[in-house]
């Protein structure tokens, strides 16, 4: 067994979850959601976000890693194709576009590339940037940026979860959203 981590509870699309808390600078730590491996919540997440994205969306538009499978089971629930952003340049991305972002969980930049491929899939159409969790916003920024170099209109943005500062994040279709635990927090392991 894995060392004892204190917990916060979170409800998903009506599954509970205990998220383990990781400290990602000195006094402040995240409630890590990680939906990979977990199909019930990939499956339940997808398909209440499905209900809520607006009908005229033509593509989803997704960063790598963690959110990759939410992104497939949406394109199943809504019958759209998506895209996946990457995080690293690969020969066969051709002249693919790129944007800079700042990570909050290594706290280092990122930067984010759209294939060359999912270019014209894009462009002129109306595109739903969707996260597993939307924090600072730094990802979310680069995704606006790379679907404006690209000629695409995004017409919702959408998580599992937003994070921080809830005022910040009115726009965005979620299902929950998670607190950042700072050093004299009374939030962990609230129920
Ligand atoms: N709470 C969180 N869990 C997983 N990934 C994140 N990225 C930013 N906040 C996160």
């Amino acid at each position: 067994m894995g060392p004892k981590r204190e917990t916060y509870t979170v409800e998903i699309a009506g599954l509970v979850r205990h998220l383990p808390l990781f400290e990602i600078a000195p006094g402040v730590r995240i409630a890590i959601f990680n939906m990979l491996g977990d199909t019930e919540v990939v499956l339940a997440a997808a398909k209440e976000l499905a209900r809520r994205i607006p009908k005229e969306a033509e593509v989803i538009v997704t960063p790598e890693a963690k959110a990759i499978p939410l992104a497939y089971q949406l394109s199943i629930e809504t019958g759209l194709p998506y895209v996946i952003l990457r995080k690293s340049y690969k020969p066969y991305m051709g002249e693919a576009l790129s944007a800079e972002t700042l990570s909050i969980t290594t706290g280092q930049p990122q930067t984010l590339y759209l294939d060359e491929k999912d270019i014209e899939l894009v462009r002129g159409r109306k595109v739903v940037l969707v996260d597993d969790v939307i924090s600072t916003g730094s990802t979310l920024q680069a995704m606006r940026l790379l679907m404006n170099k690209a000629g695409a209109i995004v017409i919702a943005e959408a998580a599992v979860f937003t994070e921080g500062e809830r005022a910040k994040w009115r726009h965005i279709i979620a299902l929950g959203h998670l607190p950042i635990f700072t050093a004299n927090s009374k939030n962990a392991k609230k129920e």
